[in-house]
């Protein structure tokens, strides 16, 4: 199980690599790096196992961010209300968006990364709508359309896999500026 101590901080180089394609079927070690980082953000978001190990809460988490530079991350969306179903939950592997809204979204809250340990207020604007193209750990293929927050998330993760931090998006000069048809998600 990844602890804290495993995650990779800002300023290591794997942050900043091309992370490599995986290949198929998955190796051993790939299914258990799959396994460990969807299990990490299940743990970390039940509050008691949260806390009993320390971690930072997650919706996601990227290869890269363990010190692997694999096309790999897991990706858990609560469900808006409880008992609800999440919008989107799985270990994508070598993603790629094919397409992309023109119109733009960004957390009402900004971001944050479990690899940067500082707080970089401002609004990070990300596509509000992807079509995403991945495989799953069994090799299957998948294309989804996700908006919103799914989207927010899921683009967060592929920065990881391609030397880009979410900071890296945030507006310099005006880190809250917004153009009047950027949807903001709570
Ligand atoms: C938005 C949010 N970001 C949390 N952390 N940051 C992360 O996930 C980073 C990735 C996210 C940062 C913005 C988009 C993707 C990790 N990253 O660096 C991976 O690359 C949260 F923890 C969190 N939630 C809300 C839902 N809650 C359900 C119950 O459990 C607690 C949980 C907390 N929402
Ligand atoms: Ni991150």
């Amino acid at each position: 199980m990844f602890l804290m101590k495993d995650i990779v901080r800002d300023g290591d180089p794997v942050l900043r690599q091309e992370a490599a394609d995986v290949t198929f079927p998955l190796s051993a070690e790939d299914q258990q790096l799959a396994k460990d980082l969807m299990e990490y953000l299940v743990v970390s978001q039940d509050p008691e196992q949260c806390k009993k190990y320390g971690l930072r809460a997650g919706v996601g988490l990227a290869a890269p961010q363990v010190g692997v530079s694999k096309k790999m991350a897991s990706v858990l969306v609560p469900a808006p209300e409880e008992g609800g179903k999440s919008p989107f939950t799985d270990v994508i592997i070598n993603p790629v968006i094919v397409s992309e809204s023109v119109q733009m979204g960004a957390l009402t809250e900004g971001e944050g990364c479990l690899s940067v340990d500082r707080d970089v207020p401002g609004f990070v604007p990300r596509h509000d709508r992807i079509t995403l193209r991945y495989y799953d750990v069994n090799g299957e293929k998948h294309q989804v359309r996700l908006k919103n927050y799914p989207a927010i998330v899921c683009q967060h993760e592929i920065d990881h896999m391609h030397r880009t931090l979410f900071y890296d998006h945030i507006n310099k000069d005006e880190p809250f500026a917004r153009d009047d048809d950027m949807v903001m998600i709570e």
